[in-house]
């Protein structure tokens, strides 16, 4: 026969609800199959693990989208265990970091996203003390996936959830790994980072025996434990069906007293959990929410997220960048794009005309530092036939007509001489000029964006620069901050250009270890975004196998490129002069993407010396 308790136990354990009851002390006395079930207490998936704690030197791995909610209160300060001391991460963020456990001496690696920026995903993919880790936040699947070589943990949530993985860092075994239920078992990620023993998983895990329990032991102090508890004690409070969250799940609660010969003796609360139908809600609100925004947001997800989506990069910065970029797509004034060389000008100024109305027009590229002074009115304005010596026979347009109706892009602005200058005033404010050696006028309807290195103000005190000219074109200015203001967007860039660049030379996918990644977190990146792009190509081709370590990296000087070379033959001191002056001159160029003007400057040679060379090179 069974014993009384085991006979209600067996009963109850046939409910499909989750069954609790309580006695007058707030001690558990049945917590029925279901209700381990729904709070996790049972049920545990995955290969399991030994019962344990982590210690000093085990790689912890963290995917927390709402720092500091259902995760123990996990704070930026409780990071400093993982080595992760970041000022600017605050409660509430979404962070993916990887860390060892109390060893300063290695450095974590993270990211981290304000709530009220929310992206749809957050992704760290490292190879981290030689293990491959790939840590996602999903906002739109709504779950944290951390993925340890092959294995695999993914964990859903509604609202929060604190994801972690653990490895022994010399056998690189999983310790732990969370699943749901971590609330009841009090498995919180800040409870366990600060030593608190986890329960083991699996097969062999002892099952979590409840009974005789407090209840707030299992479940934190929700509004609806805590009225549990009254009632257990002799409070007259009774309810049904009521929609309430315990332990971060959504459920839908009845609480009844108990009483024995008109004694309070406990409570006991039915619990039907309603996670999916709230996800299901949710997913509906959410999905009119969208419907009812569709139409302005489309605007500006095809510009911001369409258009804009080559430039990469989510710190604030860049984001600002694209913002303003798309208010400026939106109207036809002159836009002024400013930022160091590298940063993204070019590639912004075509992405503004694309997402404006001239979009199907033409876009014509100026690089006016690279056209020799003397051809410059020429190329811009165009010339009648036999205008100057040399000149075509049958004349040629400009460029500001070939871009009639369309967008020209004046690069380099700032390299325009002084002469000249006068002229582009004047076909700014009268969108209209004569070609060299003609006398009729040619109106053309032109939207202007120009570009500059330079710090135009500086270039007006020298007497370089006409103050007119530059108030005609500062209309609608837009400074793309340099890289290093904005490391962050090293991740998503070097995410973004690695599979690129393997795919455009034909080699297997290749990662970028944690050391390499934090090598380029550190540099300056005075070339900016084209530096990075150089130096990931290069670490591709100096890799042997598929990760990128941190000696691959070659950052600084692109001189050191020419370190190896080695003269295999004598050759006579002019031949071999050329010879390097040539690979030098090539090597410049392509280390600036083409841009002569710095390349120019980079080699230290005048223009004409320079442009000569490039004639007897044959260089384009
Ligand atoms: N945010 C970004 N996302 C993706 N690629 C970028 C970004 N910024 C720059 N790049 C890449 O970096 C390289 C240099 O960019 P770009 O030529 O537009 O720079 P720039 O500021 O015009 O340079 P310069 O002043 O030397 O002409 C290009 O290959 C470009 O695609």
């Amino acid at each position: 026969m069974f014993k009384n308790n085991d006979f209600i136990q067996q009963f109850t354990n046939m409910m499909s609800e989750g069954f609790i009851f309580i006695d007058d002390n707030g001690k558990i006395q049945i917590y029925n199959t279901k209700a381990k079930e729904i709070f996790g207490i049972i049920g545990h998936e995955g290969s399991g693990h030994e019962a344990g704690k982590i210690e000093k030197g085990d790689i912890v791995i963290i995917g927390d989208n709402c720092l500091g909610r259902d995760d123990g209160n996990l704070s930026p300060e409780g990071l400093k265990l993982l080595g992760i001391q970041d000022k600017s991460i605050e409660i509430g963020d979404a962070l993916v970091a990887i860390g060892v456990m109390d060893e300063p001496d290695i450095t974590p690696i993270y990211r981290y996203s304000r709530q009220s920026k929310p992206l749809d995903k957050l992704e760290l993919m490292v190879t981290f003390l030689d293990e491959n880790i790939h840590v996602v936040i999903d906002d739109i699947e709504k779950h944290i996936k951390i993925q340890v070589n092959h294995q695999s943990f993914t964990l859903p949530f509604i609202n929060a959830i604190g994801h972690m993985v653990v490895l022994d860092r010399h056998t690189k075994a999983i310790k732990f790994y969370q699943t749901k239920g971590y609330t009841a078992r009090g498995e919180g990620l800040y409870n366990l980072l600060l030593g608190k023993p986890y329960r083991g998983k699996g097969q062999d895990a002892d099952a979590f025996d409840v009974i005789g329990k407090d209840i707030f032991e299992i479940h934190c102090d929700s509004e609806t434990i805590k009225e549990f508890y009254e009632v257990a004690k002799g409070k007259n409070l009774t309810y049904k069906e009521k929609f309430t969250e315990i332990n971060g799940r959504s459920t839908m609660c009845t609480l009844e007293p108990v009483n024995y010969n008109n004694e309070r003796v406990g409570a006991v609360l039915k619990v039907e959990d309603i996670s999916e139908i709230k996800k299901v809600i949710r997913e509906r609100d959410e999905a009119l929410f969208h419907l009812e925004r569709m139409e302005e947001r489309l605007q500006e997800k095809e510009g911001v997220g369409g258009f804009f989506s080559k430039i990469i990069g989510e710190s604030q910065e860049i984001q600002h960048v694209k913002q303003l970029a798309y208010k400026a797509a939106q109207s036809n004034s002159t836009v002024l794009i400013l930022g160091e060389s590298g940063t993204g000008k070019s590639i912004l100024a075509k992405a503004i005309h694309k997402s404006s109305k001239y979009k199907e027009a033409p876009f014509i590229h100026v690089n006016c530092g690279s056209i020799p002074e003397n051809l410059l009115e020429s190329e811009l304005l165009g010339y009648e036939g036999g205008a100057f010596t040399g000149a075509r026979k049958e004349g040629k347009i400009g460029m500001f007509q070939m871009a009639h109706g369309g967008t020209i892009f004046l690069d380099e602005i700032g390299e325009i001489p002084l002469p000249l200058q006068v002229k582009l005033l004047q076909v700014i404010q009268t969108r209209s000029f004569y070609r060299i050696g003609g006398s009729k006028k040619n109106h053309v309807d032109v939207r202007i964006i120009a570009a500059t290195n330079k710090n135009l103000e500086e270039e007006i005190l020298k007497g370089s620069f006409r103050e007119d000219l530059y108030y005609r074109i500062n209309v609608f200015p837009i400074w793309i901050p340099p890289l290093r203001d904005r490391k962050q967007d090293i991740y998503s860039l070097v995410y973004t250009i690695l599979p690129k660049i393997c795919e455009r030379i034909g080699c297997q996918p290749k990662h970028i270890s944690g050391e390499a990644l934090h090598k380029l977190l550190a540099y300056d990146w005075p070339g900016n975004v084209r530096e990075l792009e150089n130096i990931v190509e290069r670490a591709v081709n100096l890799t042997d196998g598929n990760t990128i370590l941190s000696k691959d990296l070659i950052l600084g000087n692109y001189r050191h490129l020419q370190d190896n070379i080695e003269i295999q033959e004598i050759q006579s001191l002019k031949d071999t002069m050329e010879h390097e002056e040539r690979k030098a001159i090539e090597e410049a160029l392509r280390f600036f993407g083409g841009s002569r003007v710095q390349a120019m400057k980079a080699l230290k040679i005048g223009k004409t010396s320079f442009y000569e060379k490039l004639k007897k090179y044959g260089i384009e």
